[in-house]
């Protein structure tokens, strides 16, 4: 963890580079775009940081880890196609485990599982390599944005279909009101920000 911890709150610095995109990618969408977030060399290292911290502090995360574990309390990252992959694989390098894949669908070249789901605004379908997960791995799966909850619970789907124990679910951005957090329980859900 090398984040600077002098500066505004981590949230207020996500929201303050967030830029909200009316009508975008369809009428009625609010698009949060957060691409000037993982611009900014000092917000993302505290993005980054701030996704991996609750895994490892976690009570319930840290009570899925075994002897020898350390205070990490997940083996893998698995990031969502595509802007999730922006963010799992930092996590990652800096956890010192490996980055899983979720990809959109077409894209896995081997044996994979597929599932269908639908987001804020359309329907896609996820898949994961069968052999990316290992029975009892424990799994920290990060995205960027939860809204609905569509693509998340179908990425946990995926990883709990391989037999891998999802640690925490962590997120940049909850959009509260469209309830994927709800969605998502009994799972624990980390969102940097909240809105
Ligand atoms: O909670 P939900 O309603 O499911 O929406 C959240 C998902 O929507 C966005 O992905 P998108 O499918 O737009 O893909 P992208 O990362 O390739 O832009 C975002 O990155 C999340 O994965
Ligand atoms: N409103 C939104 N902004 C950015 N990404 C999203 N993914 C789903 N809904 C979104």
């Amino acid at each position: 963890m090398t984040g600077d911890p002098s500066g505004p709150p981590l949230d207020e610095l996500i929201a303050g580079l967030t830029v909200d995109v009316p009508d975008h990618p369809e009428p009625g969408i609010v698009f949060r775009d957060l691409t000037p977030v993982f611009a900014d060399g000092p917000a993302f290292r505290r993005v980054v940081d701030g996704l991996a911290a609750p895994a490892l502090s976690d009570p319930r995360a840290a009570a899925l880890a075994g002897a020898g574990a350390g205070d990490r309390a997940f083996d893998v990252v698995a990031g969502v196609e595509a802007r999730g992959f922006l963010l799992a694989a930092a996590v990652a390098l800096d956890a010192g485990v490996g980055v899983v894949p979720v990809r959109k669908a077409g894209k896995l070249p081997r044996e994979r599982i597929a599932a269908d789901y639908a987001l804020e605004y359309g329907t896609a379908t996820l898949e994961l390599h069968t052999d990316s997960v290992r029975p009892g791995q424990r799994v920290l799966v990060v995205d960027d944005v939860l809204a609905t909850g569509g693509t998340l619970t179908a990425a946990v789907a995926l990883v709990e279909q391989l037999g891998g124990v999802v640690a925490a679910v962590a997120v940049v951005v909850e959009l509260a009101a469209l309830g994927g957090r709800q969605r998502l329980a009994p799972h624990t859900v980390h969102a940097l920000w909240t809105t």
